[in-house]
């Protein structure tokens, strides 16, 4: 050890720690009594006056990407006064931790890099993974939810490789503003099995694996090894897994996910706000979900999740299962996919068009069916994009949708705001206010013809904070199908969409309030499908209490 590092490890560990510093608001009393004696000026101050400092210091950041950097580092300080800024301007300040600026961060984290947060798992180095998590120490009972990231598809700006920790944090930021589920029982994991992305692999700053991904078994042995060390560890954590490939997302959750607590966010996460929009869709289109009629564009793991809770519930309301497959239309890179399309992907299968349907349809120059074409011959309800194509829904395309159907429902899905297939001011316009929309990442209101039409923010962040606590709350051993659908019908029962231009969604300044109801629906729901292991009498209460909030306890504490 150097003279430094010998001076660094007696620094006052009270300071250091972001989940027990409370800096300049250490009274003199806890000074003392944690050897701060003189490490501090000598003012005491409130949280709300520290909170007012930092969000003064916060504004004067030029851009977005400097608040994200700036944030993460109060993060890092702690994380009492971070949460006070987040939760008091969650509105301003959710896009800047989270979705759109998240992408900017994890593009940018090895050369913004201060210090790392979270657990970081390597390919190369499988049998380190219990030590790697030892050296939290954290017993079997702390831990709540660990969020992890092998990065393949980060938002719709593809491999990031060691970034995608950021994603992890994002997530859980939410999950602790939006649910206020405890920081301190909660662990972000990087799982760096490499990268394809040859700009990475140049980068001389790169931080993560410098080699190619590692697929096939290499690969599925360290998820294996990883799920079966964390859920060793920290039995009661629920297993969030966040912007995995297609083919990776859907395999671990249908391999595992009656063996393991997983929750996979891209798939069920926005399957179920894709769903609870829908449902607030039909209220004013007055078309049953029976009768919903699904084009997806962008057929990967968000798009296929979607139609799949969108089949569901079309069956929910009496529609065979045939019936249902048939209402559902997938087109990706090929156009619209049929039997006869070449390397399906096992989860597009079920939805392959017979091609003796389209037998009368007119053909693109590469053969396949666009967009356009299947708009106009099917006359869809719904319109879902999340093939991180922008633009992809042009005026023509929505144009067609309000030809075919008196309030059709437009979702461009795709984040960050550079990937969205369409601005919804546009799709107000084109269609001449008769879409109802919805977008994944924050916008303003939309005027149109003296109607005010809000944006909902069709994100699963409106919904996964609530079914995270509503899993915890009621110590679930799994995520059900029935829990996702509570959890969407709770969010859809939450809006009133009478008003012309009503919002499908709960917008997010009232997302604690609608997390908490979201929770106790999720929390009833576990009791009824027989999955959960506690059944708190009253479900609403048992949530709110188990809220965290960002204020320093009694005492001293660290
Ligand atoms: N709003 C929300 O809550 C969420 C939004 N998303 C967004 O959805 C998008 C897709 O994400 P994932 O499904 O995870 O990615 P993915 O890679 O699994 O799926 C994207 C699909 O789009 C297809 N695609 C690409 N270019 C296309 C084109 N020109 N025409 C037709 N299809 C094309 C791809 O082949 C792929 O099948 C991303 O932008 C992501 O941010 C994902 C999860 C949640
Ligand atoms: C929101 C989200 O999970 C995504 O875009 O991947
Ligand atoms: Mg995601």
């Amino acid at each position: 050890m150097t003279e430094h590092t010998v001076r660094a490890a007696h620094a006052p560990s009270a300071l250091v720690d972001p989940l027990h510093n409370r800096g300049v608001a250490f009274t003199q009393t806890e000074r003392g009594a944690l050897g701060l004696t003189g490490r501090l000026p000598s003012a005491v101050l409130t949280l709300d006056q520290q909170a007012q400092r930092a969000y003064q210091q916060l504004r004067s950041q030029e851009s977005d990407l400097a608040k994200n950097v700036y944030l993460e580092q109060l993060h890092d300080r702690n994380e009492v006064l971070y949460y006070k800024v987040l939760m008091d301007h969650l509105v301003e300040l959710l896009p800047v931790v989270y979705d759109p600026t998240v992408g900017q961060a994890i593009e940018r984290y090895s050369h913004e890099y201060r210090r790392p947060r979270g657990i970081f798992l390597s390919i190369d180095r499988p049998d380190d993974i219990e030590r790697a998590f030892s050296t939290l120490r954290l017993g079997p009972e702390d831990v709540d939810l660990i969020v992890c990231s092998d990065a393949e598809q980060i938002l719709g700006i593809g491999d990031w490789g060691v970034g995608g920790i950021q994603i992890s944090v994002g997530k859980l930021a939410v999950y602790t503003a939006a649910a206020g589920i405890d920081p301190a029982r909660v662990i972000p994991v990087s799982l760096d099995v490499g990268t394809d992305r040859e700009a990475l692999l140049k980068d001389p700053l790169y931080l993560g694996n410098r080699h190619a991904r590692v697929r096939g078994a290499a690969y599925d042995a360290f998820i294996e090894k990883y799920l079966r060390t964390v859920s060793a560890m920290f039995p009661h954590a629920l297993l969030h897994f966040e912007d995995f490939g297609p083919s990776n997302a859907r395999r671990i959750l249908q391999t595992y996910g009656d063996d393991y607590r997983i929750f996979n966010d891209d798939m069920q996460g926005t399957g179920a706000i894709a769903l609870a929009a829908a449902l607030s869709a039909v209220k004013v289109s007055g078309v049953p979900m029976r009768e919903q009629k699904l084009v997806v564009f962008g057929a990967g793991t968000a798009g296929v999740g979607i139609a799949d809770q969108l089949r569901d519930a079309m069956i929910r309301d009496g529609a065979g299962h045939e019936q249902a497959t048939s209402q559902v239309w997938l087109i990706d890179k090929p156009g619209l996919l049929t039997r006869h399309t070449s390397d399906l992907r096992d989860f597009q299968q079920p939805y392959a068009r017979d091609p003796a349907e389209v037998t009368d349809w007119t053909a693109g120059d590469n053969g396949g069916y666009s967009l356009l074409e299947t708009v106009k011959q099917v006359k869809p309800t719904t319109l879902l994009g999340t093939s991180t194509v922008q633009g992809a829904f042009t005026r023509e395309v929505v144009e067609a949708m309000a030809a075919g159907t008196e309030r059709p429902l437009i979702l461009p899905l795709s984040n960050p705001t550079s990937r969205m297939e369409a601005s919804p001011d546009d799709v107000i316009a084109w269609s001449k206010g008769k879409a109802l929309v919805a977008v994944g990442v924050p916008v303003e209101p939309v005027e149109h013809n003296k109607v005010t039409y809000r944006i909902a923010q069709a994100n699963n962040a409106l919904l996964y904070p609530g079914v995270g606590l509503g899993t915890i709350v009621s110590a679930a051993s799994k995520v059900t199908d029935g829990m996702l659908l509570a959890a969407a019908q709770a969010v859809a029962d939450q809006v009133d969409v009478s008003a012309p231009g009503a919002s499908l969604l709960p917008p997010v300044e009232k997302l604690r309030e609608s997390s908490a109801l979201t929770a106790a629906a999720v929390a009833r729901a576990a009791a009824r499908d027989s999955v959960a292991t506690r059944t708190p009498d009253d479900p609403d209460q048992a949530v709110r209490q188990a809220m965290w909030q960002p204020v320093y306890g009694e005492g001293t504490t660290a």
